[in-house]
C-alpha cells in the first residue's frame, strides 16, 4: 500500500499509468470531502448509470456507505474465508491510496457478503452470488458524524490514457452527486408464497426429537416466503422504508445486475475499529405488547423465560469462548437485557474487547460463522443437521455481510430480516432457533413476525 497526499486524482493518475507496463495494472484510490448531501439520492442515481449498487447503515452510529459500481471485486467460490483474504491483501499491496483523512470507511473500502453454508448445493436462486465476495465500489459515499466523504477507486494499466478516465469519472460523479430524486412508487403484490409450511413444522418437530437424543442440542430452521410483485420494485425507496421503520438496525443492500440481497438487521457479528472490538449475542424472540403495558409483561417474561433464555446462552458460550483469543480483555455482561424492535424484543448480550495485534476481522469471522444464533450447538452437528433437511437455500441470508477499509476497520452484521429480490418477485427468509422443549406451531408464529420487516415495506 502506498499512501500519498496532496495531490490531485488527476496527478496522482497521470503518475502512476507513467510509471506501469502496459501489461501490469494497479487500484488507485482518492478520498475527498464534500457537501452534505441525501445518501439515497445518490443511491438511486447509481441506477441511471447502470452501475451495480451496494449499500451498508449502521443506524445507532449514523455511518452509512453508498458504492456505486465496482472498480475490482473480489469472488471466491472456494469455501475458505482465509483465501478472501488473501485476495483482499492482494489487492491492496500495491495500491495508491490518497486519503488525508484517517476516518473509517475512507481510503480503500469494500462492501460484501458470504454464502451461510458453502457446503450446500447452491440452487438458481442465488446463481448470481458467490461463496464470498468483497466488492471494492468505483464511488463510494460514506456519510458519519464528521461529515460526507467521497472515495474514488479506479483499477488502471499501463495503457490507460488519464484524461479520457478523468473525464469519465468527472461526468459519472456529477450525475451521481446532482441527482436529487427518489421513485416513492410502493410495491403491490400480487402473489405470495409460504415455502411448505406443514413440512417446515414437521422439520422443527423432528428437529426436537433428534435433540432429545443428545447428539446436538440447538438447531436453526428456516423457511421461505415467496413474493410476487406487479412491477418491478424500487429499491431505493424499499431502503428508505427500512430506515424509517427498524431505526436500530442494520440496513444493507447489494445489487448484482437485477438481483439484489436487501435487509435490516439487529445482529452485529464484529465490529473493529482501532483495536476496539464488539460482538453481539442475539438470540431468544417474543413479539411486542400492543401497549406499554403488555409490552413490558411480554419482555418480563422474556428476560425469565427457561427456553428463550437457553436459545440464548448457547450464543453467549460460543461468542464468548471465540473471541477471547483475539482479545487483551473482554467484557460480558453476566445477564441479557431487551433489545426492542418494532415488530418484536430480543434478548441481548452486547460483548466488548480489546483486539490484539496481528489478527484481522477475517480471523473473527471465521471463527464465529455461523454463531449458534444462525447454525446451531455444537456446530458442526447442526450444521450437517440444517444441510440434509432444510428445505431452504439460504444463500446470503443469515451470513456475515458489511464493511472493510484498507486501515484493517470493518463490521459485519449476520444477514437476517433480509430477502432477495429479482425484479418483480422477492424470497424472504426467516428461522428460528429450535431447542429441545420447541413447539413447532410458536416456532412457526417466531418466524412469522421475523418476516414483517420485510414484508411491511414490501407492500405486504
Ligand atoms: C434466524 C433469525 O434470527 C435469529 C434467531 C432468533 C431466535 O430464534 O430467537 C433471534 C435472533 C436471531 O439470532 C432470523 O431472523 O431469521
Ligand atoms: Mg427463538
Amino acid at each position: 500500500m502506498i499512501e500519498v497526499k496532496e495531490e490531485t486524482l488527476e496527478s496522482t493518475l497521470i503518475r502512476v499509468i507513467q510509471g506501469l507496463h502496459s501489461s501490469e495494472s494497479r487500484l488507485v484510490s482518492f478520498t475527498k470531502k464534500i457537501q452534505p448531501l441525501n445518501p439515497l439520492h445518490f443511491f438511486e442515481a447509481g441506477l441511471t448509470l447502470h452501475m451495480n449498487r451496494s449499500y451498508w447503515h449502521s443506524t445507532i452510529d449514523d455511518f452509512v456507505m453508498v458504492g456505486i459500481g465496482s472498480a475490482v471485486s473480489i469472488h471466491e467460490d472456494s469455501q475458505a474465508i482465509s483465501s478472501l483474504e488473501e485476495k483482499w491483501e492482494s489487492v491492496l499491496k500495491e495500491a495508491v491510496i490518497n486519503n488525508p483523512y484517517q476516518i473509517p470507511g475512507t481510503g480503500i473500502a469494500a462492501i460484501g457478503g458470504m454464502a451461510f453454508d458453502p457446503h450446500k448445493p447452491k440452487t438458481a436462486l442465488w446463481n448470481k452470488f458467490t461463496n464470498n465476495e468483497l466488492r471494492v465500489p468505483t464511488f463510494l459515499l460514506l456519510v458519519n458524524q464528521q461529515g460526507t466523504f467521497l472515495t474514488t477507486t479506479i483499477l488502471v494499466d499501463g495503457m490507460d490514457d488519464p484524461k479520457l478516465l478523468i473525464r469519465q469519472l468527472a461526468d459519472q460523479e456529477k450525475a451521481l452527486l446532482s441527482y436529487q430524486n427518489i421513485d416513492h412508487k410502493k410495491p403491490v403484490i400480487v402473489g405470495r408464497e409460504e415455502v411448505e409450511p406443514e413440512q417446515w413444522k414437521e422439520t422443527v418437530k423432528h428437529a426436537t426429537e433428534y435433540i432429545a437424543k443428545g447428539q446436538v442440542e440447538k438447531i436453526v430452521l428456516a423457511r421461505e416466503l415467496r413474493l410476487t410483485f406487479s412491477e418491478e420494485v424500487g429499491l431505493t425507496d424499499v431502503i428508505k422504508q427500512l430506515i424509517d421503520t427498524q431505526p436500530t438496525s442494520y440496513i444493507f443492500a447489494y445489487e448484482k445486475g437485477t438481483d439484489c440481497f436487501v435487509g435490516a438487521s439487529p445482529e452485529r457479528l464484529i465490529k473493529l475499529e482501532g483495536n476496539q472490538l464488539l460482538s453481539t449475542c442475539l438470540a431468544g424472540t417474543a413479539p411486542r405488547g400492543r401497549n406499554e403495558l403488555e409490552d413490558d409483561k411480554i419482555g418480563y417474561q422474556l428476560l425469565h423465560d427457561e427456553k428463550n433464555l437457553q436459545e440464548h446462552d448457547f450464543v453467549v458460550q460460543m461468542i464468548k469462548n471465540s473471541v477471547e483469543e483475539f482479545c487483551q480483555k473482554m467484557e460480558i455482561p453476566k445477564k441479557p437485557v431487551l433489545y426492542r424492535l418494532r415488530n418484536l424484543q430480543h434478548l441481548y448480550t452486547p460483548v466488548r474487547g480489546i483486539f490484539k495485534e496481528g489478527y484481522s476481522i477475517f480471523d473473527v469471522i471465521e471463527k464465529l460463522h455461523p454463531t449458534p444464533a444462525l447454525g446451531g450447538e455444537p456446530r458442526k452437528e447442526a450444521l450437517s443437521y440444517i444441510r440434509e433437511s432444510e428445505l431452504l437455500d439460504r444463500g446470503w441470508y443469515g451470513a456475515p455481510f458489511g464493511w472493510i477499509d484498507s486501515n484493517q476497520n470493518g463490521e459485519f452484521a449476520v444477514a437476517i430480516r433480509s430477502g432477495l429480490i429479482q425484479g418483480n418477485t422477492a424470497s424472504l427468509f426467516a428461522g428460528c432457533g429450535v431447542v429441545r422443549s420447541s413447539d413447532p406451531e410458536a416456532e412457526f408464529e417466531e418466524t412469522r413476525i421475523k418476516f414483517l420487516p420485510m414484508l411491511t415495506v414490501l407492500g405486504g
